[in-house]
């Protein structure tokens, strides 16, 4: 009985074509067993290098070409296009079996052998070559073979090793990118996932080979899997993980782990496969949690798509921590009544007036949130002990004996009125959980970690008792958008030995990764672990247009020219839910909305509900966190608008607090630049951001 196998390439291919021919693709595969019985469908290509390689008409105009096995029955389909350009990438390709991975391989063998005399002529005499420094045995241990070594020989320059990456076999070009990235032939090893194959490999046997290519090969049992599988043919990362990405999801951890890496790695796919995992083991409930009700709304829908069984999918529970908090503290306490923003500033006013404290109510709030409460100190003793790291006015011992007496008075009146603020609820229920023998579920698996406060991680560490894959973290420091830097381990997650980074961007282009990484250029960015975080090796799948920089005189221009930039992408086919806009300010989403409206162009602000509305998605840099467009606008990117000076302390108040202020917001305007997939169009009036003056 043949089977078939469909390569990640052929549903790329697939997800471009129109509705129609999607159908007769669907229509020739399902029909698959039948035709390949009766012998008829599959064509020899011509001058092909590797007669293995055959061709499936679709209709007059499109062919698909296929891996037809020598022995076995494993069809593999791995392209669709059109009838002259199918062929010639069929003459063009060798499949052959990687022996130190054994997963299939596919090389443009005739661009290699037309690239290397050339290559080999530019790099002559000099002696300086892109991996001189590393040795044969290496370059063979990574599964690196005698072809592609030959060719990573007379690289000079790493521009000619991106190049490369359109024809070199796919495991082979990452492992050399990696080298030439700085990382040591471990570290490659280990950020590939090291797929080694633990048996003798058979060069030659292609069948037994694609079983094991699980990263890009999906076996399907079946029609009715086939067309699943292509009614969602843009969905690659619900049926191909890669390997770092896969060993990731489903390790066994003897405590909590971490999965890192920049903008678009997959780190939240890599959660969801997580969860998907650990429920499928069935050991007990699992909870998908996040910091904001956007994210767990698109975690949710995510889910949904990826856990096809009811019963695994009804073990987890998708909430962010907030909404966890407060269901914990009203099951015991009843709802609780909130301090709002301004009676929080009107009390500290009125203790620091009535204390004639030299000190700012924003200083007294922070100190509260980022000493106290972080710290859980409870008297004024612990409180004159306590490390203040990260807070960059010094305070004698007689100024932080007057700050707890402020502190202290603020908390009484909170009692006395019976209000909470969400960081006491957290705390309130953290402290419940902790006492409960009982826990609410088995693991906790947290995405967008680098958000998360103190206290929402005391409350998550109650959450799960102390196990063997308790906690599972998903997070990027580059994207750190809220005040909180913790230390993982204060917070009890001691994630040691247990982490790991990712490198692959799926989402953006290189063009637009390299302009946004740009602005970050010369941060200190930790890692929440005592160490740095670094890019080293990171890479995008795919190339595009360098983003758009627009800079206009006045307001007025820059709206109308970003109601033409929509309309451009929509006469283009960019549908418009496929389109993003951010600025920074509520104030200035609404007014988006509102132009676009104007302009007839459906628009809607990210904080309305918006399930199924076909329409251009508008809403703050905060509120696009973990979001993603095929196009994307960032507005409003002024100086005195980003970052608004209210939202950075002021230097002569707290230096440290200030440059803090100010990484975060750079961090949150590359969080915006990096939600886009295809194209980044930026702007401004007046003067442009510090942030981008730059990379202009
Ligand atoms: N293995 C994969 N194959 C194909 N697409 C993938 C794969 N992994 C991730 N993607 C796609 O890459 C994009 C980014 O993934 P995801 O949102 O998980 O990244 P992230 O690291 O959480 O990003 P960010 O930190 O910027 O929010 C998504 O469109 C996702 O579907």
């Amino acid at each position: 009985m043949p089977r078939l196998a469909i390569d990640r390439e052929f549903l790329r291919d697939f997800a471009r074509l129109d509705r129609k021919l999607q159908d007769r693709v669907s229509d020739v595969f399902s029909k698959f067993d039948e035709a390949t019985h009766a012998g008829i469908h599959l064509e020899k290509v011509g001058n092909a290098r590797d007669d293995r390689l055959r061709s499936i008409r679709i209709d007059k105009f499109w062919r698909g070409v296929v891996l037809a096995p020598e022995s076995g029955d494993t069809y593999t389909l791995l392209k669709v296009l059109a009838h002259d350009d199918a062929y010639v990438w069929a003459q063009r390709r060798q499949v052959s079996v990687n022996t130190v991975t054994g997963r299939i391989e596919i090389r443009d063998v005739e661009a290699i052998d037309a690239t290397l005399p050339e290559l080999s002529r530019a790099a002559g005499g000099k002696d300086e070559r892109l991996f001189s420094h590393i040795g044969d045995g290496d370059l063979r241990r990574l599964g690196v073979d005698d072809q592609t070594r030959e060719f990573a020989g007379v690289l000079t320059d790493i521009v000619q090793l991106e190049a490369a990456r359109a024809f070199l076999p796919q495991h082979q070009w990452e492992a050399l990118y990696g080298l030439a990235a700085g990382l040591t032939p471990e570290e490659v090893w280990s950020e590939l996932g090291a797929p080694q194959a633990d048996e003798q490999i058979d060069p030659d046997d292609v069948d037994a080979a694609v079983q094991r290519t699980a990263e890009r090969v999906l076996l399907v049992s079946g029609s009715a899997e086939l067309l699943e599988v292509f009614r969602r043919p843009l969905e690659l990362w619900r049926v191909y993980l890669h390997p770092s990405q896969c060993k990731v999801a489903n390790a066994s951890y003897r405590g909590p782990a971490r999965v890192t890496g920049g903008p678009g790695t997959g780190k939240t796919v890599v959660a969801m496969h997580r969860a998907h995992h650990l429920a499928r083991e069935g050991e007990g409930r699992v909870l998908v949690t996040t910091f904001t009700s956007t994210l767990a709304t698109s975690l949710q829908l995510g889910l949904d798509l990826l856990v096809n069984d009811p019963r695994v999918r009804n073990r987890i529970t998708v909430q962010h921590v907030d909404q966890l908090a407060h269901q914990v503290l009203r099951q015991r306490l009843g709802q609780p009544k909130m301090l709002s923003a301004t009676d929080e500033t009107r009390r500290w006013r009125q203790i620091r007036r009535s204390l004639r404290l030299p000190l700012s109510e924003i200083f007294l709030a922070e100190e509260w949130r980022q000493v106290v409460l972080a710290q859980q100190l409870s008297d004024c003793d612990a409180y004159l002990e306590a490390e203040r790291t990260g807070r960059g006015r010094a305070l004698g011992s007689r100024q932080r004996s007057q700050v707890w007496e402020a502190i202290d008075i603020f908390q009484r009146g909170l009692l006395d009125a019976g209000l909470w603020t969400h960081e006491t609820v957290q705390a309130e229920a953290a402290a419940m959980l902790s006492e409960a023998d009982d826990k609410p579920f088995r693991h906790v698996v947290v995405d967008e970690a680098q958000d998360l406060s103190p206290s929402q991680w005391r409350l998550l560490r109650a959450t799960v008792p102390h196990a063997p894959d308790d906690v599972f973290i998903a997070g990027d420091t580059h994207q750190r958008i809220y005040q909180h830097r913790i230390s993982l381990k204060n917070v009890g997650m001691n994630i040691a030995g247990r982490s790991v980074r990712l490198t692959v961007n799926y989402r953006t282009t290189a063009e637009i990764l390299a302009w946004s990484l740009n602005m970050l250029h010369g941060q200190a960015i930790d890692d929440m672990d005592g160490g740095s975080e670094t890019v080293a090796g990171y890479r995008c799948e795919t190339h595009g247009v360098p983003p758009q920089l627009n800079g206009f005189l006045g307001r007025t221009d820059e709206q109308r020219a970003l109601v033409e930039q929509v309309r451009a992408w929509m006469d283009a086919g960019v549908e418009p839910s496929e389109i993003g806009i951010a600025a920074r300010s509520n104030g200035a989403v609404d007014t988006v909305v509102m132009e676009l409206r104007r302009s007839e162009i459906e628009a809607h602000a990210l904080t309305d509900s918006h399930a199924g509305v076909n329409a251009v998605s508008v809403g703050t840099m905060h509120r696009m966190k973990g979001l993603e467009f095929r196009c994307m606008a960032v507005v409003g990117v002024t100086a005195q608008q980003v970052p608004p000076p209210s939202a950075v302390a002021p230097i002569e108040e707290d230096r440290a607090t200030h440059l803090q202020g100010l990484q975060r917001e750079r961090c949150l305007l590359f969080v915006a630049c990096t939600r886009a997939r295809e194209q980044l169009y930026v702007s401004w009036h007046g003067m442009p951001s510090e942030f981008i003056e730059r990379v202009l």
